[in-house]
């Protein structure tokens, strides 16, 4: 039995969703089927989870949000008419978004009740389109699936339990169509993943049934060893590992969640990205063990919105307990941070800017002077990450050289360089708007 996840691009429109009926037809293996909401159908076209927050946003501060509501169910008429279905669909539809809106949650809840909408929606939509081709398909709501989650609102996490519970569905006769990105606390409270979720709800439905493989369809042919908006057709990886692509979705190759791979990790299902426009190409495996490659790197991965917050103090190597009482500082105001790489006097700690609001950088900053007495705290803004990813690195001299002198050829200074004890990557901090130069001068160094 496999699982298909089906991303945004995979459902953006109807026609896609007809490339998705014949992918399905093409394999009775594929039994489970994970969906996300409408993507974008060109560059410049709206994703519809970023419509629904529009609209959640707009209800909730008491602003007009008709307009939105309109363009959702524009979107959804297009597609339903597009694929000959009952209009009914899209009345159950209009009084899903409307019961949520008028529900008595909180608003975090409501809001994540609304962005769930696109992927219910495109589920049953899918549901019904199936069943009009003559298959035999049907609709299974995440808290009938068994999907159990943390009571996170926007950043739920799959609860253990869940595994046995979704064992269960292997039972159920004909093709299942699950929504992706939300699952159910144990009080019933529906609660979303992380923005990109579905890879997640596609990897935990795979661990639990115990399938022979997870495919996750998307727009491109492969995983490519850079982001394909950086260099033009860059090279395709053929297989990776989970721990390559782990660093890699983390660095930024969006094209997988970051957070997917370890319910598939856990239980050895091999997963395969492929392209629904495409779906004859073999597209990157991904499994827990490769031949060793000739190429000790596969991949160099890149993103931006990180923040560097430099700690300085005389003697803080011998200063018990500083480094607890650093990340305690943290801690108390509700900040992860990604790394810290240290010197004798110094630590620098690695923040997603999006999490250090001005407000909270402020507090910080003056506890860390008043309680720590450092000698100099400072924050800088605007930096970029470059992961160097594979599992050849550990035992191949010279490819810190090759990248350091890459980047230096692109005239690009490094803020930061961090090996850190994985023993699969090596990453880099640079300025934003040095990065796409960085990127393509590591890319000609490592792969031209
Ligand atoms: N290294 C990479 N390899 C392939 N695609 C990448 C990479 N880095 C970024 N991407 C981007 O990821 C996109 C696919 O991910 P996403 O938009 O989330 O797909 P979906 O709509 O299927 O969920 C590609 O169109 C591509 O622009
Ligand atoms: N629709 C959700 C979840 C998701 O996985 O979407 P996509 O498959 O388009 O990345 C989002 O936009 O966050």
């Amino acid at each position: 039995m496999k699982v298909a996840k089906f991303g945004g691009s995979s459902v953006a429109d109807s026609i896609q969703l007809k490339k998705v009926g014949e992918i399905i037809k093409k394999d009775p293996k594929r039994k489970f089927i994970v969906v996300s909401a409408p993507g974008k159908r060109n560059k410049d076209d709206f994703k519809i989870t970023d419509i629904l927050i529009r609209l959640g946003n707009a209800f909730l501060n008491n602003d007009a949000f008709e307009e939105h509501f309109s363009t959702v169910i524009q979107r959804f008429r297009e597609i339903i008419e597009g694929l000959e279905l009952d209009t009914s669909i899209l009345s159950e539809i209009e009084q899903s978004i409307y019961t949520v809106l008028n529900a008595n949650y909180s608003n975090e809840m409501k809001m994540d009740a609304i962005k769930a909408i696109g992927e219910d929606s495109t589920a049953k939509i899918l549901s019904a389109y199936l069943n009009s081709l003559g298959l035999q398909a049907s609709y299974v709501n995440p808290k009938n699936a068994g999907m159990l989650v943390s009571n996170e609102p926007g950043n739920a996490q799959i609860l253990p339990e869940s595994f046995s519970k979704i064992y269960a569905l292997r039972e159920e006769d004909g093709i299942l169509i699950i929504p992706g990105f939300f699952g159910y606390t144990e009080d019933g409270q529906l609660m979303t993943f992380s923005r990109g979720g579905s890879d997640i709800s596609g990897s935990i439905i795979a661990a639990g049934i115990k399938a022979e493989l997870y495919e996750n369809f998307t727009d491109v042919d492969s995983v490519y060893s850079v982001n394909p908006n950086i260099v033009d057709h860059p090279k395709e990886i053929k297989t990776l590992t989970y721990r390559e692509m782990r660093e890699l979705s983390y660095a930024g190759f969006s094209v997988f969640h970051d957070e997917a791979l370890i319910p598939a990790f856990k239980e050895q299902i091999p997963v395969c990205i492929k392209n629904t426009n495409n779906p004859e190409c073999p597209g990157t495996l991904i499994v827990s063990e490769k031949a060793p490659d000739e190429k000790c790197v596969v991949g160099i991965a890149s993103d931006t919105g990180f923040c560097s917050l430099y700690v300085s103090k005389y003697l803080m190597n011998r200063e018990v307990g500083f480094g607890r009482k650093l990340l305690n500082i943290l801690e108390d105001e509700g900040i992860s941070f990604e790394h810290a790489p240290s010197g004798i006097d110094d630590i620098s700690i690695i923040i997603r800017e999006k999490r250090l609001t001005s407000e909270k950088e402020n507090i910080i900053i003056e506890r860390i002077r008043n309680e720590l007495h450092a000698d100099t705290v400072s924050l800088q803004r605007d930096l970029a990450m470059v992961m160097i990813v594979g599992e050849g690195l550990v035992r191949t001299i010279g490819l810190a050289k090759k990248a350091t002198v890459a980047i230096a050829d692109a005239n690009v200074n490094i803020e930061m360089i961090n090996q850190g004890s994985s023993e699969v990557s090596m990453m880099f901090g640079i300025q934003s708007k040095d990065l796409n130069r960085a990127i393509q001068s590591l890319y000609s160094a490592y792969f031209e």
